[in-house]
């Protein structure tokens, strides 16, 4: 798919912006602060109704104005969609061929984006909330089904929580609550942790494929969920089922003590294994940025395999972050076949690598000049 045209009114520092972007690689190109991040933040929130920076919708919108609107063309194989998201203090609402959407779950999917920022080489190294993220941000994406389950799951998590909570002040009778709020927790959840385990497994044939080339095959990468259940459990919706039925009941006096929710996949975590070893332990920096960008770039195979579409690429300043090797890599296997933005303050070593001719859109302080010639 590919994101052909884009109209800001009052977002970030853009008050009114209309541009149209090229199929191949597009270069946002600016000095700093000047709105690169910005622009691909629009992209993003085009696509996901949120943002990758902040939670606040406020902040997306222009200091001087109470609401702020990003709208899209997609171009895919079944024809054109026009997306509309209107943002102000009240909330937001989001238009499909400029038809509103009740629930926000129906409109995420139809530009689907992969983003790749300094943060994500971080990704190997970073918290297991770091990873939880982004599996439910890609798997989100893909699958309705996931959104779906993720949002109730959440939403339940928040109840059983808060019960938990109150819990302490109130008699052993009120436990009845807590099995019924068990009882759906654990359904939502292993459909997630199956969900999760499916999208993995594919997810690591591409990505052990794409680090084998990088590291010239002297590597292995593997995959391994790491959760508090027992592994012989981990096969279908029904046995995760009861196996999460089972922790509740056994961690049941801990989870009272500690007035929060102990197992399921909000604690879960995906650990990267080169050479069987865990890589964010023993790996060293380059290997976990190859197998930050090896993840990355299987997601872009991932996408088009359950999608039926390549995803639109953001790159936000990660080419300065990879060494003349893995520059080459990247840029290599995104020519010809994904839409890319990519944000950087100069084009030198980016323009020799492209075989197409890219988009530059220079930005200065909000504004975009086209410009085809590098
Ligand atoms: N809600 C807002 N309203 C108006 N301006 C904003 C708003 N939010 C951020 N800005 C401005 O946007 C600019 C930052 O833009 P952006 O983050 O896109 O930078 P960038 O071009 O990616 O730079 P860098 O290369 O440093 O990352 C800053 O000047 C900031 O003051």
């Amino acid at each position: 798919m590919k994101l052909t045209e884009l109209s800001l009114r009052h977002f970030r520092n853009y008050e009114a912006l209309d541009v149209s972007f090229g199929p191949g690689v597009n270069v946002l190109l600016g000095e700093n602060a000047q709105g690169k991040t910005n622009l691909l933040e629009a992209i993003y929130v085009l696509a996901l109704a949120r943002s990758h920076r902040t939670s606040n919708d406020r902040e997306l919108i222009n200091w001087q104005a109470d609401n702020a609107q990003v709208l899209g063309r997609v171009e895919k194989a079944a024809g054109t969609t026009p997306l509309e998201l209107d943002l102000s203090k009240h909330g937001k609402r989001a238009k499909v061929n400029h038809l509103e959407q009740g629930k926000l779950s129906n409109y995420v999917g139809q530009l689907n984006v992969i983003l790749f920022a300094p943060e994500d080489l971080a990704l190997v190294k970073g918290s297991p909330q770091g990873r939880r993220r982004f599996m439910d941000m890609e798997f989100g994406q893909m699958s309705h089904k996931y959104l779906y389950n993720l949002t109730q799951y959440r939403a339940i998590l928040r109840q059983r929580n808060k019960y938990l909570k109150e819990l302490g002040t109130k008699k052993q009778s009120d436990m009845v609550l807590l099995d019924v709020l068990s009882d759906q927790l654990a359904a939502y959840g292993a459909e997630i942790v199956v969900s999760r385990l499916t999208l993995l497994n594919q997810l690591e044939q591409w990505a052990r494929g794409i680090h084998e080339e990088i590291s010239q095959h002297r590597e292995t990468l593997r995959f391994k969920y790491a959760t508090s259940l027992p592994e012989a459990t981990l096969t279908d919706v029904d046995t995760v089922y009861q196996a999460l039925m089972n922790q509740y009941s056994e961690r049941r006096e801990k989870e009272l003590y500690q007035r929060t929710t102990l197992v399921g996949p909000h604690r879960d975590d995906l650990k990267f294994i080169v050479n069987d070893k865990d890589v964010s332990a023993f790996g060293s920096q380059g290997q976990q940025r190859t197998t930050a960008l090896s993840v990355k770039l299987a997601e872009i195979d991932l996408m088009q395999d359950q999608t039926g579409e390549y995803p639109v690429l953001l790159l936000d300043d990660v080419l300065s972050e990879l060494d003349d090797m893995r520059q080459t890599h990247l840029l290599t296997a995104i020519q010809d076949k994904v839409q890319t933005f990519l944000t950087t303050t100069s084009l030198s070593g980016v323009a020799q690598k492209l075989i197409h001719q890219p988009k530059i859109l220079t930005i200065s302080d909000g504004h975009i000049a086209v410009d085809d010639e590098v």
